[in-house]
C-alpha cells in the first residue's frame, strides 16, 4: 500500500505536530474529494455529451440527471455490498461509447417510425440504455457469484491490448467531436485537406481552434501527471484549462450565451434541481421490437464492461499493492447497475481513476469517499447549472487524455510482444476504431480462437516415441527370448499422445508414422495423456489404418477414455482392418512382443526351457544334465493353480520350464495387482528363500506349467555333497536377481519418461 503523509509522520512528535498532521490529512482528504468530484463530473458531462449527441442533444439534461441519480444511489448500494469505502464507482467509458451507438440506433429507429417528440425520444432512449445497463448488471452479479476472477485469464493479451487501443481511438474521435463541437471530425479533416474543395472562406477557424485546444488539453492531462508525479498535477491542468478558456472569452468580449452558442461552452443546463422521475416509468411505452436490432450492441456492451472491469481491478491492485476481492466487486457493481438501469444510466463499475485519486491524494480515507458522494448528491438535488460554464475543449480533452492513455498502453505492449502478436493487436485496434466496438470485439474473439488453435497446434500431439526394445512389457522372459526381442524390438513403436488431438496437430501423428524409418510391425498409440479428440483426429487415425494395411503393420490403441472409445467405435475404426483397441499399454506391449517372437520363431506360451540346459547356457558348460537331477523335484501345475502365496513362509524356489506364471501383489479389499508375468526360463520364489523371509508376492499359473523346484533341505544337501554345484547354483541366483532388478529399473525409467 502507498504511504500517506500521515503514516510516515514521526510517531512521538508532540501535540502541536499532531494537530498539524491532522490538519494536513484533513486538507488532503478534502482535496481528494474535490479532485475526484471534478474528474467524475467531467466524465459525467462527457458521457452525457457522447450519448445524447446530434438529434438527442435536447435530452441531455435528462441524461445527465439519470447519470447523477444512478451514481448517487448506485454508490450507496455499492458501499452497502462492499462494506468498505476504499474503492469508488464510476461510469465505464468504453461502455459509454457502445451505449452512444445504442442510443443513436434507437433514435434512428424511432425517427423512421415517425416518433419525433424530443421528450418522448429522450425517454425511450433512456429506457434502451437502462435495458443494456440491466443486462450488464445481471451478468456482473452472475459472474461475481460464479467467481469472475477466473475470466481474467480468458482473453489473450494482444487481443485485449488491441481492443483497448481501438477504444482509445474512438475516445480520440469523440473527444475531438465534443471538444471541437464538430459532428464528423474525420470528414471535416478530409474536406479541409482536399485541394479541389478547399475554400479558405469555408474553414471554420473557431472549430479548428477548439480542436487544437482540445488536443492540447488532452495531451497535457495525459502527459503532465506522468512526468510530474504529484497528486496536484491533474487538477492543475484541469483548472488551468478552465481559466485559460474563460480568460480568452473575456479577452475577446464573448458573452457566456454567445460562447455556448458558438460551441466553446457546453449547452446551458436547466436551472433548478436535476431530480427527475426515473426512466423506468416509460417502460410500458417502450416497444420491445426496438431491442431486436440493438441486441448485438447490448451483448458487446456487456462483454466490454466485463473486460474493462477486470482490467481496471487488476491494474489498481498492482498500483495500490493490495488485493481487491474481484468477485465481490462484480457483485457490488452488478447491483449498482441494476439500480442504475431504473434511471436509464450508462453502465457503471469499479472506477480506476477515482479510486486511485482517493487513494493517492486522500490516503484512501473513508471521508474522502463520502464527501465525493455528498457533492454529487448536492448537484443532483440543488442543480448543476454552473456546470454549463464548463468549456467543451475541457470535456473533450478529458476523453482525449483517456484515449491517449489507452493508445500509449498499446504502444508499450507492442514493444514487448512478438511480431505476429503485434499484428493481431493492430488488426483488432483498427477493426474496433473503423467498424465499431462490436466488430472489433468479434474480430478479437475470432483471432483469439485462431491464436489458441495455432499456439496449441505447436504442442506436438506425440509427447514421446519409444521403440519396443526400449519399452518392454511386464513379461519376464528367458534370456533367449529377451535377446530376440532386443533385436526385433525396433519394429514396434510406441507413441505417447498428449493433450487435445484436433485438426491442427493430429495429422502430425499420421505423418510421423508414415515417415517411420525401418520396417514397422506394430504401432502402439497410447492415449493416457490425451484429453479428447475431434473428428479431424479420427480421420488422421483412419489414414494410419490405411497405411497399416498397405505396409502390413498392426495399430493398437490403448488407454482410450470412455468418450474417445465411443468416438472410435462409432466411426468404425476398430475391429476391422489392422486397428485394435486394448485396455492397457502392457497388454499392447505383450501382444506386440508375442507377434515379434512368433515371427522370429518360437518363444510362444509353449516354449520349453529345460533347467539343466539353461544352466549350461547361462554359466558355461561346467555342469551336465544329470548333475542337478538328484536335488530337484518336478511339479506340473494346471492353469489357475497357486504356486506360492504372498506372506507364506518360503520352503523352495522354482524354475519355470514350460508355461506362463503371473506374479501378483495382494492388496486387501482390492483385486490382485499384476506385477509381472514370467515365461519359460525364469526363476520364481528366490527372494524369500535367499532372505529367509516371507513370500513377497503370489505366483499363479496362467497356463498349465511345468516347474522344477529345489527346497531348503535339498539345497543344504547340495552344499554338503557338491559344493562346486552349490556355488554354481548361487552364481545363477545372483544373475537372476540382478536381472530382475535391472529389468525393474528399465520399466521404471520408461514409466517416468
Ligand atoms: N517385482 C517383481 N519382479 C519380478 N519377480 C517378482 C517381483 N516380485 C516378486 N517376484 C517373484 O515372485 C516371488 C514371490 O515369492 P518370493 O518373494 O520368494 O520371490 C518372488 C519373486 O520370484
Amino acid at each position: 500500500m502507498l504511504m500517506t503523509t500521515a503514516e510516515i509522520a514521526p510517531a512521538a512528535a508532540g501535540p502541536r505536530s499532531d494537530a498539524r498532521t491532522a490538519l494536513l490529512r484533513g486538507a488532503r482528504i478534502v482535496a481528494a474529494a474535490a479532485v475526484t468530484v471534478m474528474v467524475l463530473l467531467l466524465d459525467l458531462i462527457s458521457y452525457a455529451q457522447l450519448i445524447f449527441s446530434g438529434p438527442l442533444a435536447e435530452s441531455r439534461a435528462a441524461g445527465l440527471s439519470a447519470l447523477l441519480a444512478a451514481y448517487v444511489l448506485g454508490s450507496l448500494v455499492f458501499i452497502a455490498i462492499r462494506r468498505t469505502a476504499r474503492v469508488s464507482l464510476s461510469f465505464i467509458g468504453a461502455a459509454a461509447i457502445v451505449q452512444a451507438a445504442i442510443a443513436a440506433a434507437v433514435a434512428g429507429q424511432l425517427e423512421e417510425a415517425g416518433v419525433t417528440d424530443p421528450e418522448t425520444v429522450g425517454q425511450l432512449v433512456l429506457v434502451a440504455c437502462g435495458v443494456s445497463t440491466f443486462a450488464a448488471g445481471v451478468v456482473f452479479v452472475l459472474l461475481g457469484t460464479l467467481r469472475a476472477s477466473l475470466l481474467a485469464q480468458l482473453l489473450p493479451y494482444p487481443v485485449l491490448a488491441g481492443f483497448l487501443g481501438g477504444v482509445g481511438l474512438l475516445f480520440l474521435r469523440s473527444g475531438v467531436q465534443i471538444g471541437g463541437h464538430v459532428d464528423d471530425p474525420l470528414g471535416a479533416l478530409v474536406r479541409a485537406l482536399d485541394p479541389a474543395t478547399l475554400d479558405p472562406g469555408r474553414i471554420d477557424a473557431g472549430a479548428l481552434a477548439r480542436i487544437a485546444l482540445t488536443l492540447a488539453i488532452g495531451f497535457c492531462a495525459f502527459y503532465l501527471p506522468r512526468i510530474i508525479r504529484h497528486w496536484g498535477t491533474y487538477p492543475t491542468v484541469i483548472l488551468a484549462s478552465l481559466v485559460v478558456v474563460h480568460l480568452g472569452l473575456a479577452w475577446t468580449g464573448t458573452s457566456i450565451g454567445a460562447a455556448q452558442g458558438a460551441g466553446w461552452l457546453i449547452e446551458p443546463l436547466p436551472a433548478g434541481s436535476l431530480l427527475r422521475p426515473p426512466a423506468i416509468g416509460s417502460l410500458l411505452a417502450f416497444d420491445p421490437h426496438l431491442l431486436l436490432p440493438i441486441w448485438p450492441k447490448i451483448a458487446t456492451l456487456v462483454i466490454v464492461a466485463v473486460i474493462i472491469q477486470i482490467l481496471y481491478v487488476v491494474s489498481v491492485e498492482l498500483e495500490i499493492r493490495r488485493e481487491l476481492n474481484i468477485d465481490r466487486i462484480f457483485v457490488a457493481s452488478g447491483a449498482t447497475n441494476l439500480v442504475g438501469s431504473l434511471f436509464g444510466s450508462s453502465a457503471m463499475g469499479f472506477g480506476r481513476t477515482s479510486t486511485l485519486l482517493l487513494h493517492n491524494i486522500g490516503g484512501g480515507h473513508w471521508l474522502g469517499w463520502w464527501l465525493t458522494l455528498a457533492v454529487m448528491a448536492a448537484l443532483l438535488v440543488i442543480g448543476a447549472s454552473p456546470l454549463a460554464l464548463l468549456p467543451r475543449p475541457l470535456a473533450g480533452g478529458a476523453l482525449i487524455a483517456i484515449g491517449i492513455g489507452l493508445l500509449f498502453n498499446l504502444s508499450l505492449a507492442c514493444r514487448t510482444l512478438p511480431g505476429w502478436e503485434i499484428a493481431i493487436a493492430l488488426v483488432v485496434c483498427a477493426a474496433t476504431a473503423f467498424f465499431g466496438a462490436t466488430t472489433g470485439f468479434l474480430v478479437g474473439v475470432v483471432l483469439a480462437i485462431l491464436i489458441f488453435g495455432v499456439e496449441y497446434g505447436q504442442i506436438g500431439a506425440i509427447r514421446r516415441s519409444l521403440s519396443g526394445a526400449e519399452r518392454r512389457s511386464s513379461i519376464i522372459r528367458g534370456p533367449d527370448a529377451a535377446a530376440r526381442l532386443q533385436e526385433a524390438g525396433g519394429r514396434t513403436r510406441i507413441y505417447t499422445l498428449q493433450g487435445y488431438l484436433f485438426f491442427l496437430n493430429a495429422q502430425a501423428v499420421y505423418r510421423r508414422a508414415a515417415a517411420e524409418a525401418g520396417p514397422l510391425r506394430v504401432l502402439i498409440l497410447d492415449f493416457r495423456e490425451t484429453v479428447g479428440l475431434d473428428s479431424s483426429a479420427l480421420i488422421a487415425f483412419r489414414k494410419i489404418g490405411q497405411l497399416a494395411e498397405q505396409r502390413g503393420f498392426d495399430v493398437l490403441l490403448v488407454h482410450l477414455t470412455p468418450r474417445a472409445l465411443r468416438q472410435v467405435t462409432r466411426n468404425g475404426l476398430a475391429g476391422e482392418g489392422r486397428i485394435q483397441i486394448l485396455n492397457t499399454l502392457d497388454e499392447a506391449l505383450r501382444a506386440a512382443e508375442t507377434t515379434l517372437l512368433a515371427e522370429a520363431g518360437g518363444a510362444g506360451p509353449g516354449e520349453v526351457a529345460v533347467f539343466a540346459r539353461h544352466m549350461a547356457d547361462r554359466l558355461g558348460g561346467a555342469s551336465g544334465p544329470g548333475d542337478f537331477a538328484p536335488y530337484m523335484t518336478v511339479r506340473d501345475l494346471s492353469a489357475g493353480a497357486v504356486l506360492m502365496r504372498q506372506g507364506e513362509a518360503a520352503e523352495a524356489l522354482y524354475f519355470l520350464e514350460t508355461g506362463v506364471v503371473s506374479i501378483e501383489m495382494e492388496v486387501p479389499g482390492r483385486a490382485n495387482l499384476r506385477l509381472r508375468t514370467t515365461t519359460a526360463g525364469t526363476v520364481i520364489g528366490e527372494i524369500a528363500l535367499v532372505q529367509g523371509g516371507r513370500r513377497t508376492a503370489t505366483a499363479i499359473a496362467e497356463t498349465s506349467c511345468r516347474v522344477v523346484g529345489i527346497d531348503r533341505a535339498a539345497l543344504a544337501r547340495m552344499e554338503r555333497e557338491r559344493p562346486d554345484l552349490a556355488l554354481f547354483f548361487q552364481r545363477f541366483l545372483i544373475l537372476e536377481l540382478a536381472g530382475k532388478v535391472s529389468d525393474t529399473n528399465r520399466l521404471l525409467e520408461a514409466e517416468m519418461q
